[in-house]
């Protein structure tokens, strides 16, 4: 039996487990990048030149922790700031910082041809509108030269709930689900762009009396 969440349903969950729980954030962000570390680490992908895309927010934060964690195995990887990175959330210039200081290569122009392997940490649960067009434009040509793209938490461009397309969706080969399944993963078109799709514990609590809107399927 799987339960499946919105993404507002995760969004408190997360707040539970953080404020009321008292679980850090960077816990959280740590066992999220530990998680995908486990997927990327049994086999099934190419790690000789892993390419992180990050965005401003957690999404993005997961992405800068899984990147140190690969650098400190040694596996080349590097990261790519997918915006501002000056208007990015303080957790994720939390980490950021974190990596800086361990090394991890910064890269500035995406060569997606280059990499092995596409880390896609641009949005997760936050998206909630089209992504932006030039952002759109890159999703389409990381989709045309059929990259193979691991996505975090959800594919880039996919509604978590609904799993309609937000302008547009990075393709992903496999979803490393935190916590729950998002409901938008298993609804076509969100289906489509989410490949295999995998749920990792990281260690969310679930209060007793809280009721899911999705029915176990
Ligand atoms: N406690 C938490 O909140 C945790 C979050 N985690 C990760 O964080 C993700 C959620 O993080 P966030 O809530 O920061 O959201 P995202 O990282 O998904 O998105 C970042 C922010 O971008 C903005 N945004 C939304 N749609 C946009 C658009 N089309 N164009 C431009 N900006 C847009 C929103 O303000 C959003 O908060 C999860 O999917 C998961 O990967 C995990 O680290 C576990 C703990
Ligand atoms: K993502």
């Amino acid at each position: 039996m799987t339960q499946l969440v919105t993404t507002e349903e995760m969004q408190e969950l997360d707040q539970y487990t953080m404020t009321t729980i008292g679980l850090s954030e960077d816990v959280l962000i740590e066992r999220a990048a530990l998680a995908a570390l486990d997927v990327l680490g049994a086999g099934a992908y190419d790690l000789s030149n892993v390419l992180v895309l990050v965005g401003l927010g957690n999404n993005g934060a997961d992405g800068i922790a899984l990147a140190r964690l690969l650098h400190q195995l040694h596996i080349p990887v590097s990261l790519q700031f997918v915006g501002n990175a000056n208007k990015a959330k303080p957790a994720v210039k939390h980490q950021l910082q974190i990596a800086e200081a361990c090394g991890v290569p910064r890269s500035e122009k995406s060569d997606f041809k280059q990499a092995s392997l596409i880390i896609d940490a641009i949005f997760g649960t936050g998206l909630n509108k089209d992504l932006p067009d030039g952002l759109q434009k890159m999703v389409k040509a990381a989709n045309h030269i059929e990259s193979t793209v691991v996505a975090l938490d959800l594919p880039t461009g996919v509604n978590g709930t609904t799993g309609q397309i937000m302008g547009a969706a990075l393709k992903a080969k496999t979803t490393i689900s935190f916590g729950f399944i998002k409901a938008g993963v298993t609804k076509n078109p969100g289906k489509k762009s989410a490949g295999q799709v995998l749920v990792k514990d990281i260690g969310i609590v679930v209060p007793e009396d809280f009721q899911f809107s999705i029915k176990e399927q």
